[in-house]
C-alpha cells in the first residue's frame, strides 16, 4: 500500500471498517490521492465475490480523473429530470441497473454535486435496493471541498450536498478533513491560500498577491494561464499555435468501448483530434514517472513529431502501433519522447466502459479554472478579471507548488469570495471537533500576537513550558521576538502545544531569539532535537477557543501527547 500520512490513515481505516465517510479537506492535501489508494483496497478486498465497487464523480471531469463514470449515469438519474419513483420504476425494468450489485459506491467531488441530486439518488437507492436502510444499505464514500467549486445548477443557489436532507443519515459523525497540505511546502503561501479558501483577504494574502502581480517569472518559464471563461482559453491557444512558424500536424486518437460510456469521453483531458506543431507548448496529462517530474500537469516544449511512416505524406497522423511519438523538452530541462497512452471511462471491470488513446498532451498555453481543479501546475499566470464563482479564485491560486511560480494577471481583489454557508459549514463542523487544524491559521491571521503554550516535551532537557510569540506574519529568524516563561504548573499549562513550523523556520537554530541564555540553549535543543536523527515536525494543530488568543494544539510526532 501506498504510504498514507496518519490523516489518511484514518479516513482509510474507517473506510476498511466498512463505514460510509466523507472525507474533505483544503486543496492538496491528498484527496484523491488516498481515494485512489481506497479504490485499489476495496477492488482487492471484493475480488472474486459478486459485490462491486462503483467509482463515480459529480462533474464528467472529475470522473475521467479518476477513471470513473459520473454519477449520473452510475444511477440511471440522466439529467436528474424525473422524480424518484418514476426512475426507480424504470430502472427495475433493467434488473435495477447498477444497483443490485453494488455494495461501495464512491462519488469524488461531491462538493459539486446539489443536495437535490443528492437526495434524488439516495431515494433511488432505497427504492431499487427495497431497504430502507441509508443508500439502501450500500456503503458510500464521498470526498470534495465544499469552499472549492460549488455545484452547477440552473438555480441561482443551487444547495450543497451538506444541505441535503438524506445527507445526515449518511454520513453522520464521520466526516474527516484531511489537514497535511502536500501540494506546498511554503507554510506561508499555504496559510494565504487557506485564508482565501475562507474569503478572507487577509493583509498577508493581499501582500502575497500583490507580490505575485508584480511578479516576474523566470526567463524560459512555461506558464499556463489560467481563466474563468473557456472563450478566452480557446482564443489564447490558437492564438499562439498560429504564431508558430511550423507544419501543424493533427494527431487522431480513437475511442472505443461502450457508446453510453463514450460521450464521457468529451470529457478526457486529451483532445481525440489533437492539433501540434514543434514548439507548441503543452502539458502532460499522464503521471508518466513522477520521481522524474513527468507528471499529470507538467509543461514542456514539442521538439519533435515523429509519425507512422505511412501518415508522412499528410498533416493528419494516427494513434497506433505506438506511433507518433511526440519529443518534448520539459520545464526540468529533461526530454521525453511521449507515446500514445490510454484512458479508461465507466467501470474497468466490466464491458460498460470506454476508452481513448492519444497522446498525454494538451495545448497549454492556457486552460479553465473549472478544468484545472484536481490538478498541480508549476507555474500559472491567472487572470482573475472575469472570476464570477465563489471559491474560483481559490482553485486557481491553489494549484501551484510555490508563490514563485504564480503571476496574476488583471487582479482584482473583488475575486476573493467564498461561499457564506459553505464557511459556515465549516465553522460549524470545527467547533463540533469533527475537523482537525491548518484552519487555525486562517482565524489567526490578523491577529497581531499568538500565544503558544509548549509543554512538557518528554525527554527533551529541560523543558519548554510556554512560548510566546509576536508577530505572526514575520518571515525570517533574528526579527522574531520569542518570549520564554518560565514554567507555571499551577494553574496546569493547557495540553501541549505549540507552535512551529507555520511560524518559524525548521532548521532555525534559536539565533536572534530575544530571550535568556538559558531559553535560547532550550530553544536549540527543541530544534536540534527535531531535526537530528527524527522525523521532520508535523503540525498537528487544533484550535482551541475562540478569539485574538489561539492555544495551538500539535503534536510533535516524537513527543508523547498529554492527556491522551
Ligand atoms: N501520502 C502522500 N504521499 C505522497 N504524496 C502525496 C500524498 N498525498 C498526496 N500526495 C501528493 O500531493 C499532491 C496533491 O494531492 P491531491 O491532488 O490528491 O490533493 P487534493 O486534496 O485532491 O487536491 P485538490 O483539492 O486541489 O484536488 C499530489 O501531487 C499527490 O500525489
Amino acid at each position: 500500500m501506498e504510504e498514507l500520512q496518519p490523516d489518511q490513515r484514518r479516513v482509510y481505516d474507517a473506510v476498511m471498517m466498512g463505514e460510509s465517510v466523507f472525507f474533505t479537506g483544503v486543496a492538496g492535501t491528498g484527496k484523491s490521492f488516498l481515494l485512489k489508494v481506497i479504490i485499489n483496497a476495496i477492488r482487492e478486498r471484493l475480488k472474486g465475490t459478486d459485490e462491486r465497487v462503483f467509482v463515480t464523480a459529480s462533474t464528467g471531469a472529475a470522473a475521467v480523473n479518476i477513471a470513473g463514470t459520473t454519477i449520473h449515469s452510475f444511477s440511471g438519474i440522466g439529467v436528474g429530470s424525473e422524480d424518484a419513483a418514476t426512475i426507480a420504476m424504470k430502472l427495475r425494468r433493467r434488473k435495477g441497473g447498477n444497483w443490485p450489485s453494488c455494495r461501495v459506491l464512491v462519488i469524488d467531488e461531491v462538493s459539486m454535486l446539489s443536495a437535490r441530486l443528492f437526495d434524488l439518488i439516495e431515494s433511488v437507492a432505497r427504492m431499487v435496493r427495497r431497504d430502507r436502510r441509508p443508500f439502501g444499505g450500500i456503503q458510500v464514500i464521498l470526498t470534495g471541498d465544499f469552499l472549492q467549486l460549488p455545484p452547477v445548477s440552473r438555480d441561482e443557489q443551487a444547495r450543497f450536498a451538506f444541505e441535503a436532507a438524506a445527507w445526515p443519515g449518511v454520513v453522520g459523525e464521520r466526516v474527516f478533513e484531511l489537514t497535511h497540505v502536500h501540494r506546498q511546502r511554503d507554510q506561508r503561501f499555504v496559510r494565504v491560500l487557506n485564508a482565501i479558501r475562507l474569503g478572507q483577504l487577509t493583509s498577508e494574502a493581499e501582500a502575497v498577491l500583490d507580490a505575485a502581480a508584480r511578479n516576474t517569472l523566470p526567463d524560459g518559464a512555461l506558464p499556463v494561464k489560467l481563466y474563468p471563461f473557456r472563450r478566452d482559453v480557446d482564443r489564447d491557444n490558437s492564438i499562439e499555435l498560429r504564431r508558430i512558424d511550423a507544419e501543424a500536424i493533427t494527431i487522431a486518437g480513437v475511442d472505443t468501448g461502450a457508446d453510453a460510456q463514450r460521450r464521457l469521453l468529451e470529457h478526457c483531458p486529451a483532445p481525440l483530434a489533437l492539433t501540434l506543431k514543434k514548439g507548441a507548448q503543452v502539458m502532460l496529462l499522464k503521471n508518466l514517472d513522477v520521481g522524474a517530474g513527468l507528471c499529470n500537469g507538467a509543461t514542456g516544449v514539442v521538439l519533435e513529431i515523429k509519425v507512422r511512416p505511412e501518415d508522412l505524406a499528410q498533416r493528419k497522423a494516427h494513434v497506433a502501433h505506438g506511433y507518433p511519438i511526440v519529443d518534448v523538452r520539459f520545464s526540468t530541462g529533461a526530454v521525453k519522447a511521449i507515446t500514445p497512452e490510454e484512458w479508461t471511462v465507466g467501470q474497468p471491470e466490466s464491458r460498460a466502459s470506454a476508452k481513448r488513446r492519444q497522446v498525454p498532451l494538451a495545448l497549454s498555453w492556457a486552460m479553465t479554472i473549472h478544468k484545472c481543479q484536481g490538478s498541480t501546475l508549476d507555474m500559472a499566470e491567472i487572470d482573475l478579471g472575469n472570476a464570477f464563482e465563489a471559491g474560483q479564485a481559490y482553485v486557481a491560486l491553489s494549484r501551484v507548488r510555490a508563490v514563485e511560480g504564480l503571476k496574476l494577471v488583471r487582479w482584482d481583489r473583488r475575486a476573493v469570495f467564498a461561499n457564506d454557508r459553505a464557511v459556515e459549514w465549516y465553522r460549524v463542523l470545527r467547533g463540533a471537533g469533527q475537523v482537525g487544524p491548518e484552519e487555525m491559521s486562517e482565524t489567526e491571521l490578523d491577529t497581531p500576537e499568538i500565544d503558544v503554550d509548549v509543554v512538557s516535551i518528554p525527554d527533551s532537557p529541560p523543558s519548554v513550558e510556554s512560548i510566546q510569540l509576536f508577530a505572526p506574519a514575520a518571515r525570517q529568524p533574528p526579527p522574531i521576538p520569542v518570549e520564554v516563561k518560565r514554567p507555571s504548573p499551577d494553574p496546569p499549562l493547557p495540553p501541549v502545544l505549540a507552535f512551529v513550523r507555520t511560524h518559524l523556520p525548521q532548521h532555525w537554530d534559536g539565533a536572534g531569539l530575544r530571550a535568556s541564555p538559558e531559553t535560547a540553549a532550550m530553544w536549540g535543543a527543541l530544534m536540534r532535537l527535531t531535526t537530528e536523527g527524527r522525523p521532520p515536525m508535523e503540525p498537528q494543530p487544533q484550535v482551541q477557543g475562540e478569539g485574538r488568543r489561539h492555544s495551538v494544539e500539535m503534536y510533535l510526532p516524537f513527543l508523547k501527547k498529554p492527556h491522551g
